[in-house]
Order: C-alpha cells, then sequence, then structure tokens
C-alpha cells in the first residue's frame, strides 16, 4: 500500500530535505508551507511529473490551514499515514527585550504550530488506527540556545514536552509522536543566521567538527515513519554532533 505523508515547511531547507527522502523511500508527499508559490516549487523539483505531490499552503499559525490541507491530501489520496511537523520561525532579540508580542509570535508557530498539528493530524490517524508523527525540535529546546532566541529555545522545548503528551494519548490507538532534536545543520538558516567569519569557530565548537546534514535529517524521518518503528515513540532524537548528550 502506498504511504502518504505530509510535511510542514517543505519548502527549503530540512522540510525539502525530507520531503526529498520520502519521496526516495517511495512516499507520496503533500509539501506544505505558508508560502504556497514555494511550495509548489520545491515539488516541482523533487517530482517533476507531479503525480507522487500535492503542494499546498499551510500557515502553521492557521488552525483552519491544518484542516483544509488534510482535506485535500484525503481528497487526493485517502489516507494520510506520516505528518511531519517541521515549519517554525526564529527572531533574534535579546530576552529581556522581546515584546509579549513577539514572544507570541515565535510561539504561535513553533509550539502551537505543533500542538494544532499533532491535534489534527492525530486525531485523524487515531480513527484510522494507524500514524507516524514527527515533530521537529531542537538543540537550543535543550540547552537553551543563544542569548537572543528565548522565545525559540522555550517554544522548542515545548515541543520536546507536547511530543510526549501525544505519544501518551494515541499510544493505544496505533499512532507514535516522536520529535528529532538537530544541532547546527548545513542549511540556508544556518548559512543565513551565521555570518561567514564566524561559521569557523561554530563548526570548531562542536565535538565532531562538522555541521549536520540536512539529509541525515530526512532519513531518520523515513525510519521513524516505518510501522516497524512502532516501540519508539515520546522520545526525542539528538541529532548535534556531540554537543548535547543525555
Ligand atoms: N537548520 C538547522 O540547523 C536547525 C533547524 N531546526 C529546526 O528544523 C526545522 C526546519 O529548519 P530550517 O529548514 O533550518 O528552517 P528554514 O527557515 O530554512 O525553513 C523553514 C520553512 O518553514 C516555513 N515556515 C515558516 N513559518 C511558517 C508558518 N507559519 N507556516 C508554515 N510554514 C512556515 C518557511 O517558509 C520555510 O520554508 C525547524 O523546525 C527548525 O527549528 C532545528 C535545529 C537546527
Ligand atoms: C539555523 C538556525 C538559526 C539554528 C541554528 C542552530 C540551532 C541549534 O543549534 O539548536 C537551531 O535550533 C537553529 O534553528
Amino acid at each position: 500500500m502506498t504511504q502518504i505523508a505530509l510535511v510542514t515547511g517543505a519548502a527549503q531547507g530540512l522540510g525539502r530535505a525530507i520531503a526529498g527522502r520520502l519521496l526516495e523511500a517511495g512516499y507520496t508527499v503533500a509539501l506544505t508551507d505558508r508560502s504556497a508559490e514555494a511550495a509548489e516549487a520545491a515539488a516541482r523539483e523533487l517530482d517533476p511529473s507531479g503525480e507522487r505531490t500535492l503542494a499546498l499552503e499551510l500557515d502553521v499559525a492557521r488552525k483552519a490551514d491544518f484542516e483544509s490541507a488534510l482535506a485535500a491530501v484525503l481528497a487526493r489520496w485517502g489516507a494520510l499515514h506520516v505528518a511531519v511537523n517541521n515549519a517554525a520561525m526564529t527572531l533574534t532579540t535579546p530576552v529581556m527585550q522581546i515584546s509579549p508580542e513577539e514572544f507570541d509570535r515565535v510561539v504561535s508557530t513553533n509550539q502551537r504550530g505543533t500542538f494544532v498539528g499533532c491535534q489534527v493530524f492525530g486525531a485523524h490517524m487515531a480513527t484510522a488506527g494507524y500514524g507516524r508523527i514527527i515533530n521537529m525540535a531542537s538543540l537550543a529546546g535543550q540547552n537553551g540556545g543563544t542569548a537572543t532566541g528565548a522565545h525559540y529555545a522555550a517554544s522548542k522545548g515545548a515541543i520536546v514536552t507536547l511530543t510526549k503528551i501525544f505519544a501518551k494519548e494515541l499510544a493505544g490507538a496505533g499512532v507514535t509522536v516522536n520529535a528529532i532534536a538537530p544541532g547546527p545543520i548545513e542549511s540556508p538558516a544556518v548559512r543565513a543566521a551565521v555570518p561567514p567569519e564566524r561559521l569557523e569557530g561554530l563548526i570548531a565548537s562542536i565535538p565532531v567538527k562538522r555541521l549536520g546534514d540536512a539529509g541525515f535529517i530526512g532519513d531518520l524521518v523515513v525510519q521513524l515513519a516505518r510501522p516497524e518503528a512502532y516501540f519508539t515513540t515520546g522520545a526525542t532524537w539528538d541529532v548535534n554532533g556531540g554537543l548535547f548528550m543525555r
């Protein structure tokens, strides 16, 4: 049976790499993003025929977008087996200067977006009796991140907790919920956040002395998405080159 997956924030970076690895593994994939055009461009690059992809606008700050994306996937393919709550945003402001509005903006995308994704996709999967949900956390959620990313780090820490809560809620319904917590991955976001003159220092600070690889994050998603991965749930999988060890 063809397995159907949906990825949020799939237009670039890790989300795009995850969608690519899922396609390589034989999945049919809905690439969603707050920018429908960017999702469409990524889908076209990964699947020029368009037979195994669907590009959808899904702003994770809007619950109605989740519901309409799920409805579109069910209308096209009749099932959803795997959901990857990957979309996130970050802003850089010293913690004492973050306004409540700015805090809410980051949290409503990262934390609430993941919460709503788990609710909407989880409810469908529980009714179907099978599902795999993978949430994108971060090293920053485990070690507090940087001095200017408090809202980002706090939202990512909350994703680790939400993953456990939804894992417990959905375990009896055949649905697993896991998180991945990457450290710095070679990606457009890291290139944008780290000026070239600071990149060497960042790499030197990583015990394995390399950035992570987005393709490996995709490979890990594929592993967690397998039916055989029924015995891992509520877990956060660290991919950080040794920057944080439990
Ligand atoms: N790149 C890295 O080194 C790390 C990334 N992560 C996490 O991995 C995930 C992906 O990160 P990157 O690919 O680096 O980020 P990115 O910024 O390159 O891509 C994020 C994607 O999400 C989309 N997006 C942003 N806000 C959205 C919204 N409200 N609704 C729907 N889509 C939205 C953007 O349009 C973009 O396509 C994020 O959850 C991030 O926190 C975690 C640790 C390290
Ligand atoms: C690419 C962004 C700025 C980034 C960089 C590093 C981490 C981390 O080490 O936890 C992140 O979570 C990021 O989102």
